[in-house]
């Protein structure tokens, strides 16, 4: 698999936000969003194979595992047996993905993120997914234009989500305004911020 890093962070986003995390960054993206705070992981990466991987994260403490990229989805068969492997370990596994592969080669227990890319992004989820996503799972919409905000909206309200929704701003745009937006909209979504970006840890 190619890998881009492997590191212990707080988990900064999402369901189990604010706990002690070993994060997987899968190297290679299908997609170029222009607010992407990891463009470096897009291309390159170093190969490991799934039992190197398997042995770097149990060598780690955190109960939680984050894998993420990059696209970690292109690497799709690799990635579903490693998270069946840390699973078996006793690992909580947790997936973020831009929403442009099918993930419904991942074991069920595996709780996915799935972006849905805003237009400020310059890309486009397919929306079609969000119907196979679970009350374990979660859909993030990363906005920085009002625009975004209702467009994510829309989505919302056309098509049928059974998983938690955050809006999370893209990092140093208005959060006030977007806040705002969420409360007089009433929107059934939680808003998030990047929490490991506040207190500057990876
Ligand atoms: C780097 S991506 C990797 C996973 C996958 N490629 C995706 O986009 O969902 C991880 C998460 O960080 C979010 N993200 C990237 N850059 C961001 C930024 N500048 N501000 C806020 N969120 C950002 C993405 O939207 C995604 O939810
Ligand atoms: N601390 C921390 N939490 C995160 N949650 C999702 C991340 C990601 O880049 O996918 C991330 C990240 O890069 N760092
Ligand atoms: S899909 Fe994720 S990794 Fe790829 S460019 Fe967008 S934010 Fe970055
Ligand atoms: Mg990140």
């Amino acid at each position: 698999m190619k890998i881009a890093e492997v590191f212990s962070s707080l988990q900064g986003e999402g369901l189990t936000s604010g706990y002690p995390t070993v994060f997987i960054r899968l190297a290679g993206c299908n997609l170029a969003c222009t607010y992407c705070d990891t463009p470096a992981s897009r291309t390159g990466g170093e190969e490991f194979n799934v039992d190197q991987l398997v042995d770097q994260v149990l060598n780690e403490k955190p109960l939680y595992v984050c894998i993420t990229g990059g696209e970690p989805l292109l690497q799709s068969d690799e990635v579903a047996n490693l998270a069946e492997r840390l699973i078996l370990a006793g690992k909580k596994v947790s997936i973020e993905t831009n929403g442009t592969i099918p993930f419904d080669m991942l074991p069920e227990e595996v709780s996915i993120c799935m972006d849905v890319k805003c237009p400020s992004s310059g890309e486009k989820s397919n929306l079609t997914l969000l119907s196979a996503l679970k009350p374990k799972d979660s859909v993030k919409f990363v906005v920085g234009t009002d625009e975004d905000l209702t467009y994510a909206q829309s989505v919302i309200e056309n098509y049928s989500i059974h998983a938690e929704i955050f809006i999370s701003p893209v990092y140093g745009t208005d959060y006030q305004h977007i806040a705002a937006y969420i409360l007089k909209q009433n929107l059934p979504a939680r808003l998030q911020l990047q929490l490991h970006k506040f207190i500057g840890m990876p």
